[in-house]
């Protein structure tokens, strides 16, 4: 059989896992795009073949990462718009549908940036794991509503995202103090607020993020430093309403350390959980593109969005 998922899906699909695409919001448009893609230039002629191609897709893009749910939350909100008696009606369909979601996810995170803004207040230090596009929104909304905010920024070991979170501060005109992780408790107390963001979030309000944000949130309600998290209602988890759990990715050895080195060591096991679950009692806000919540109502907003069940389209109906 021949494979009929296009290449430039393929090329997405490879640069998601491989992380030259990260964040849950940048891979979420990334795959809405790929769809359109698939669309636009399949030589299906007719419908049935044309939507099977699509799920392929999806499926192809959606096996890449298990943990961000923006990735299967995209790739059904466009699925679902591929509607249409004919070819043509579909790909007009799928066009405008992938370019709707990617400007909502825009709109979204300039707006979750505007509530988030209203928590920082002129002088305030806040400490950042990992790299979120949603977390630093909030920040740029407060730095344009002239307020001066300054950043302890933790690398956020193995992949150092922190440097990319210190180099887009820095570019906002917000002074960086870069830590390494283990430091995070020592600075703490200079801190007004911990600003992370999710990459899914359970309906019973946890926070699935970077790997060591659960020690973090624990460490800072030690301290009596508040804990915000910045999620979009694209990173609500809806399988989590009937009881699915979030899977945390685990990846490669090589992260962590290189091949020569772990064989001096002894060849030790190496475990590399790319996520952490922090339980809603650590965090103090969710915040996102709908108003502010506390972690334990984040449920009611995932009901009004998503109904009682969801169902995913890159499957084939019975
Ligand atoms: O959607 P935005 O806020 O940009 O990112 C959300 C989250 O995605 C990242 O994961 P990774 O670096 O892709 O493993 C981080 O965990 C970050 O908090």
């Amino acid at each position: 059989m021949t494979d009929r998922v296009n290449p430039e899906v393929r090329r997405v699909a490879d640069d998601i896992d491989t992380m030259e695409i990260r964040g849950a919001a940048t891979i979420a448009d990334a795959a809405a795009r790929a769809l359109r893609v698939q669309a636009l230039e399949s030589d299906a002629s007719d419908p049935a073949t044309l939507r099977a191609d699509l799920r392929a897709a999806a499926r192809t893009l959606v096996e890449t990462r298990p943990t961000a749910v923006s990735l299967p939350n995209a790739l059904r909100y466009v699925l679902r718009g591929a509607t249409g008696q004919t070819v043509e009606e579909i790909h007009e369909n799928v066009e405008a549908t992938a370019t709707e979601f990617c400007a909502r996810l825009d709109r979204a995170q300039s707006d979750l940036g505007q509530v988030g803004a209203n928590r920082l207040r002129d002088g305030d230090i806040i400490m950042t794991h990992c790299h979120s596009t949603d977390a630093l929104a909030c920040v740029e909304a407060a730095v344009e509503q002239g307020k001066h905010i300054e950043a302890i920024v933790k690398e956020t070991r193995p992949r150092n995202q922190g440097h990319i979170t210190a180099r887009e501060l820095h570019e906002m005109g917000v002074p960086v103090t870069l830590i390494v992780d283990s430091a995070a408790r020592r600075y703490l107390n200079d801190v007004d607020h911990v600003l992370v963001g999710a990459d899914a979030v359970a309906a019973d309000g946890s926070v699935i993020n970077k790997i060591g944000t659960s020690g973090l949130a624990v460490n800072a309600r030690d301290r009596g430093t508040p804990i915000m998290v910045a999620a979009q209602t694209l990173k609500l988890h809806p399988g989590t309403m009937t009881g699915h759990t979030v899977d945390i990715e685990m990846r490669d050895t090589d992260e962590v350390i290189d091949e020569e080195t772990l064989a001096e060591l002894g060849s030790p096991t190496v475990r590399n959980p790319a996520f952490d679950v922090t339980p809603p009692r650590y965090v103090d806000a969710i915040v996102t593109e709908r108003g502010q919540f506390p972690p334990e109502s984040i449920v009611m907003l995932m009901r009004e969005l998503f109904g009682e069940h969801t169902t995913e389209p890159w499957v084939e109906p019975a």
